[in-house]
């Protein structure tokens, strides 16, 4: 029991730490006194809780009746933030995937939204607008950034290109981005043929006439997982799992790995996480502590390895040694080279992974598709060459089908941006009528250029939900016309290393193998379409739930 209230109350008191617990508000209230009883506190914070209750009606209220050239959504928690981001949509809330799961409700009025959430969050605008998305993604002429928090949770191993704004992001493009060339998609072309073998071999495929696969996700992250070890950090990596070390050390490729599969509990979840007495985040923690050290002597050993005239063309050398010709002024310091090797790791392996699975999925229903593709295929680099990286841009069919998934389900789902100043936005009649209007933007304001809306959306695509990979056919190499990777200078670096990566696989594979879906008794394959390609979920980003499928060998070419 605690010491006596001084007050003629009688009850025990508590201590309270009020920098540790209260709003500077909330200190005055406690002002008068340091020593209080339980009552009281229960008193303060009623009071509290009534003041912010009746702050937020207030807003809530103002808001609504705030003219707006946009229809407001009212809804209980905003989806993006905490406590929202724990809930997954249903009648009565809209959680982190709510833009999936009303992706045909959502934008029918307009195609922005004012989402105004009553309970908790912001308001901000969502938009399926790509127009106002070349607005809000307009790089440093733009009024708008990404908010710091919006990525916060990928510095964890470093300042980077994707967290970096204005000045900062130019420094880290500087460096990043020449790494980012024909020797590395060659690399990567070749590393792909590699490993695709090498899976043949190592599943025991080779004198399969059919193989089940349980769950493809598993297969495509490990081929995207493979290749940014070994073309992004320069690590080689085979499809058989490396072996413990005698002393049962962890190998470096398996530290990696397990980094890469618990990254998203690391991203949602604090450092603190770690003391936890659960074994993935156990072995999460162990793997990045190894992981850590490693990659510092790494940094110091590949610019040695640079001056020395080495001339590997993975994204981890190819930076040091731009960083190493950069004058001080521009030089990136060693957390910062680490930090974007990771962002690999974290924007480009669960990105390709899961589009490369849906991208099958989808292939599985339509085999009239794959037929096309085959016959490009066989077309192009015949029944038994070995695909070269020349026939990149020849294989266009194949690569459309990668794009059409990746629309379809796109895993960079939402691009969060916030106005730095008092702007306008010029945003576009209604579909079928011409003209636009100048809007104003408060500064502050965020602005979520939502993937999926832009996606469905039938300004930009006829019957939007039909998989028509036709409709990218003969598209010239990274045209913007394709949305999904972003656009502007904050689009996505790794976009071609993901589709010379995706292209190469889906070629092999289909000329070798018919991709079919795992049926259930009587169900057709709009209706495996409706539960296997519906069920996503989102994270850090959207992803198909785990399916099967199957693969038959190909009799004749
Ligand atoms: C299908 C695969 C991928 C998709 C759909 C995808 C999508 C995206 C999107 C939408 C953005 C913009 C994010 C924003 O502005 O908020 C982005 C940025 C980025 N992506 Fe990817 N990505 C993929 C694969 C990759 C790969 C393989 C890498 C690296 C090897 C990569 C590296 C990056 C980087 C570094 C940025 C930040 C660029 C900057 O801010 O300047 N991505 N990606």
């Amino acid at each position: 029991m605690g010491p006596r209230c001084p007050s003629r109350s009688g009850h025990p008191c508590i201590q309270v730490n009020r920098e540790l617990f209260f709003s500077p508000l909330e200190s005055a209230m406690l002002e008068s006194s340091s020593r209080i009883s339980w009552p009281q506190v229960i008193v303060v914070f009623a009071a509290v809780w009534g003041f912010n209750a009746l702050r937020r009606i207030f807003r809530v209220v103002k808001v609504a009746l705030t003219p707006s050239e946009f229809p407001k959504l009212y809804t209980p928690l905003y989806p993006f933030s905490f406590p929202g981001g724990l809930f997954t949509s249903s009648s009565w809330i809209d959680g982190r995937d709510w833009h999936w799961v009303r992706r045909f409700q959502t934008y029918r009025q307009n195609e922005t939204v004012l989402v105004v959430p009553i309970l908790a969050g912001k308001p901000a605008l969502w938009s399926s607008n790509m127009d106002i998305g070349h607005q809000v993604t307009g790089g440093h002429r733009s009024t708008f950034i990404k908010p710091p928090d919006s990525s916060g949770a990928l510095l964890a191993w470093g300042m980077n290109i994707t967290s970096a704004e204005g000045p900062m992001w130019r420094k880290h493009r500087r460096v990043v981005s020449p790494a980012f060339g024909p020797e590395l998609y060659k690399l990567v072309w070749n590393k792909t043929r590699e490993i695709y073998r090498d899976m043949i071999e190592v599943e025991g495929w080779k004198d399969s006439a059919v193989v089940d696969i349980p769950v493809i996700q598993k297969i495509t992250a490990k081929v995207a997982f493979l290749l940014i070890s070994t073309c992004g950090f320069g690590f080689p990596s085979t499809w058989e799992d490396s072996p413990r070390t005698a002393d049962d050390g962890m190998p470096i490729q398996e530290a990696l790995r397990i980094v890469a599969e618990t990254s998203d509990l690391f991203m949602v979840f604090p450092e603190w996480l770690r003391f936890l007495p659960i074994s993935r985040i156990r072995e999460g923690s162990l793997a990045r502590d190894r992981l850590r050290v490693f990659m510092q002597d790494q940094v110091t050993e590949r610019r040695a390895l640079v001056v020395a005239g080495d001339k590997r063309p993975d994204v981890f050398t190819i930076m040091v040694k731009a960083n190493e010709d950069e004058s001080s002024k521009y030089q990136l310091d060693d957390s910062e080279l680490i930090g974007n090797v990771f962002i690999m790791l974290f924007g480009g392996h669960e990105t390709t992974a899961n589009s490369l699975a849906v991208t099958l999925g989808y292939l599985s229903i339509h085999e009239e598709i794959q037929n096309e593709l085959v016959e490009q295929i066989m077309s192009v680099i015949g029944p038994t060459r070995d695909p070269e990286y020349d026939d990149y841009l020849k294989l266009d069919k194949v690569l459309a089908a990668f794009y059409e998934a990746t629309r379809l389900i796109p895993a960079g789902h939402a691009l969060i941006r916030q106005a730095t100043e008092d702007t306008v936005l010029t945003v576009q009649n209604p579909i079928g009528e011409d003209g636009t209007k100048t809007v104003p933007i408060p500064k502050g304001t965020s602005v979520i250029l939502d993937m999926v809306g832009v996606q469905y959306n039938p300004r930009y695509f006829e019957d939007p939900t039909d998989y028509k990979p036709s409709r990218w056919y003969g598209l010239p190499a990274d045209s913007e016309q394709f949305t999904a990777f972003s656009i502007g200078p904050r689009a996505c670096l790794g976009r071609r290393f993901a589709t010379v990566e995706a292209t190469c696989f889906l070629a092999l594979l289909l000329r070798d193998w018919q991709v079919l879906p795992d049926l259930r008794a009587r169900e057709t394959k709009e209706a495996w379409r409706e539960r296997v390609l519906n069920d996503v979920h989102v994270s850090i980003t959207m992803k198909a739930g785990d399916f099967p499928i199957k693969l038959a060998r190909r009799k004749s070419f």
